[in-house]
């Protein structure tokens, strides 16, 4: 049977989107580790699904490279937002994640006329239990060395709802990526400290409103972007007095975002606004787990975004020469 994927991206941070109105119409954990592989059309991160909801909007679904179930992706649901907004003809919508449902809404373009969109981010907890994570006997890990994983830097671990370990580190740990790595890798493999994996992200300060941010993402590897990651690392950032405004400007290897950080009644409200691109819709062929291309149609809109990436480039030139 012919289907319908669109090709999306949210700074870089690429997935296939998929409307069904049957969340049991297929095998998800299949079909998105085929859409992943390389050698179809580049791969993706991962496979965002838009099924009817009870209670918002829509629903959306998030299923890494690896087949792993993710309770939140803050690019994703951008993406998800342009969607849902577009198909309802809405400014604004409330969709349905694993652990909420989050507000969204279509924002002034960051980036010439990029489609952007603002994301709710929610819900923020640093208590270990919900990553899950163990230290010791530890309740939190907010800014501190942990010896295990590097005598200097200083990590924080946070929930938003998806799990995050954020280190701040100086530039030669964003040039050099291999400690990052092998942390990363460690943590999310058998290990005593996150059962089920973590995203891991390193955050260089550039300016007193500015970070630069690389993820390795949780059943993914390294990715150009990590939505929630870069939420997170604002977030952590403002926390420490890294930077002192409002509103984060994020950059990151894919392009950047923003993200706007403020406290309600002992409550964190995270923001995340930034691009939201369609790349190509896809005919996809589907009989029995077996899966093949079948037409593509591009959106033209990469061109431009490739245009942003330029100038991001100029921007980061001292942080990634
Ligand atoms: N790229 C996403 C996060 C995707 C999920 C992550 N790999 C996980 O397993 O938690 C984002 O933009 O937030």
């Amino acid at each position: 049977m012919k289907k319908t994927l669109l090709k999306v991206h949210g700074s870089g941070n690429t997935f296939y989107l998929y409307n069904s109105e049957n969340e049991q119409e297929f095998d998800w954990v299949l079909l998105t580790k085929w859409l992943c592989k390389k050698e179809n059309e580049g791969g993706a991160d991962g496979l965002l699904l838009v099924v009817p909801s009870q209670s918002a909007d829509a629903k959306m679904r998030v299923i890494n490279a690896d087949g792993s179930e993710a309770s939140m992706c803050g690019n994703g649901l951008r993406c998800v937002a342009r969607f849902v907004c577009e198909k309802l003809g809405k400014e604004e919508a409330i969709i349905e994640t694993m652990k909420a449902n989050l507000h969204v809404k279509k924002e002034q373009s960051l980036f010439e006329d990029l489609p952007t969109y603002a994301v709710e981010i929610s819900p923020v907890s640093f208590l270990l239990n919900t990553l899950p994570m163990q230290y010791k006997n530890q309740t939190q890990i907010q800014h501190e060395t942990i010896k295990e994983f590097h005598p200097s830097i200083e990590y924080t671990a946070v929930s938003v709802p998806n799990p995050h370990l954020i280190g701040i580190v100086d530039v030669h740990y964003i040039q050099n990526i291999s400690h990052q790595q092998s942390l990363a890798e460690y943590l999310n493999g058998e290990n005593e400290y996150c059962i089920d994996g973590i995203n891991v992200s390193y955050v260089y300060p550039m300016k007193n409103d500015t970070i630069f941010v690389r993820t390795f993402e949780r059943g993914v590897g390294f990715t150009n972007a990590c939505g929630t990651a870069m939420t997170a690392s604002a977030l952590v950032s403002k926390q420490n007095g890294i930077v002192n405004s409002a509103e984060v400007l994020v950059y990151n290897p894919g392009g950047f975002v923003k993200c706007k950080v403020s406290q309600k009644e002992e409550q964190y409200q995270l923001t995340l606004i930034g691009n939201a691109t369609v790349v190509a819709e896809y005919g996809i062929e589907i009989e029995e787990h077996q899966y093949k291309f079948v037409s593509r149609k591009e959106t033209g809109e990469q061109i431009q975004y490739q245009r942003c990436i330029d100038y991001v480039k100029k921007e980061t030139e001292v942080v990634l020469s």
